[in-house]
């Protein structure tokens, strides 16, 4: 049923576009705020959105807006579409607005000061909000080209779930639901950082073995953080976990892994950032992840040895070295081996 409300999505972006444009193709009016007026202009005029999604054409029925005051007060659902570095101080000072309304969270990345997740912001600064994550395998330029694409929304509210799937779900997109929405939303933040090492592995010409290696064993490294900071390791078996890893390791498509290919054909981190100029969020969760499992003493290897590499002056080649030579342990962490003498 459509939508009496428009819907907000906060963001400009490559993925706030994406599903403004679902959202619109599913029969709903939609308000996709924006910073830039001159971004909003073009896009009205030209119905295309050239820096971030060039060649995909906007549905009529998304109005790109600048004024989020209006935006908030209009709308009873928002998606928010921003960069973890820029969601608390975009929605703070709008926190009265918020009460009651529904916001959805589509950002994967951790704050750098604090650690949180996206969500747990929205809850600080909007405690009366009902809050939800939607996080899955969803590179934004194939769900805009209607790629047949599994996503999940995750909350403890369900009547938010059911909303967000009849908003979304459609003809290419399926949305699941689940309650686990601190897991849910811990995955697509995790994956970010070993997308970054998968692009470094295949500018290297590393083989197909040394990728497979790279996701399992990045897996076995998410979830093991994630079950420290009490997360269901279930989770991580969905399209929130291994789903959104495995796109996300293996797609030139993925900023991250952008920025690890850049790395590994000899750029330094910052070039490879700015020769990416859109959002890797990868970067700044390696920072906060790194210093984050010290901390708590999770075992997280390949996040240690990216982290020497990029900030602590290790080469490669070191800690190649130091991870293949490491103590022999056991594959999964989660089954017994009593069994072994
Ligand atoms: N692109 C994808 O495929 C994809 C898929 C799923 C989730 N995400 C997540 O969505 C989030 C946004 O990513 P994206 O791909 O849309 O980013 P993007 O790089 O395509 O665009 C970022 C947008 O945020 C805007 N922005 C930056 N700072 C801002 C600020 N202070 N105030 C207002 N707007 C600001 C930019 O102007 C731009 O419009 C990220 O956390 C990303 O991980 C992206
Ligand atoms: O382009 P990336 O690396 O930000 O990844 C996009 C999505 O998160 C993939 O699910």
């Amino acid at each position: 049923m459509t939508e009496q409300r428009p819907i907000a999505v906060l963001g400009g972006g490559s993925f706030g576009t994406a599903v403004a444009n679902l959202l619109a193709e599913n029969g709903h009016s939609v308000r996709q705020w924006m910073r830039d007026p001159e971004q909003a202009e073009a896009i009205r005029v030209h119905r295309e959105n050239p820096r971030y999604l060039k060649g995909i054409k906007i549905h009529p029925a998304v109005e790109p807006v600048t004024d989020l005051l209006a935006t908030l007060n209009d709308c009873d659902l928002s998606f928010v579409a921003l960069p973890s570095s820029a969601l608390r101080s975009v929605l703070a000072p709008h926190a009265d607005l918020l009460a009651g309304k529904l916001l959805v969270s589509l950002t994967k990345g951790i704050e750098a000061q604090t650690f949180k997740l996206m969500s747990e912001i929205l809850e600080e600064i909007a405690p009366q909000a009902r809050i939800g994550v939607l996080s899955g395998p969803n590179l934004a330029r194939e769900v805009a080209e209607h790629a047949l694409t599994a996503t999940v929304v995750a909350s403890e509210d369900e009547a938010l779930c059911e909303r967000v799937q009849a908003v979304l779900h459609g003809r290419t997109f399926r949305v699941y639901a689940s309650n686990d929405r601190f897991g849910v939303e811990l995955g697509g933040a995790l994956k970010n950082v070993y997308a970054i090492i998968a692009g470094m592995a295949v500018a290297l010409g590393m083989g197909e073995n040394t990728k497979s290696m790279l996701i399992t064993r990045a897996l076995a490294e998410m979830t093991r953080f994630a079950v420290n900071q009490g997360a269901n390791p279930m989770t991580f078996l969905g399209l929130a976990g291994v789903g959104d890893l495995i796109v996300t390791c293996s797609s030139p498509k993925s900023r991250n892994y952008q920025v690890g290919f850049a790395l590994g054909q000899g750029l330094s981190l910052e070039d490879a950032v700015t020769r990416l100029g859109e959002v890797a969020e990868g970067v700044n969760t390696l920072k906060v992840l790194k210093a984050k499992a010290q901390e708590v003493g999770v075992y997280m290897p390949l996040v240690a040895g990216l982290h020497a590499i990029l900030f602590e002056g290790r080469t490669l080649n070191q800690v190649i070295e130091l991870l293949m030579r490491a103590e022999p342990k056991t594959d999964v962490d989660f089954i017994s081996t009593s069994g072994f003498n």
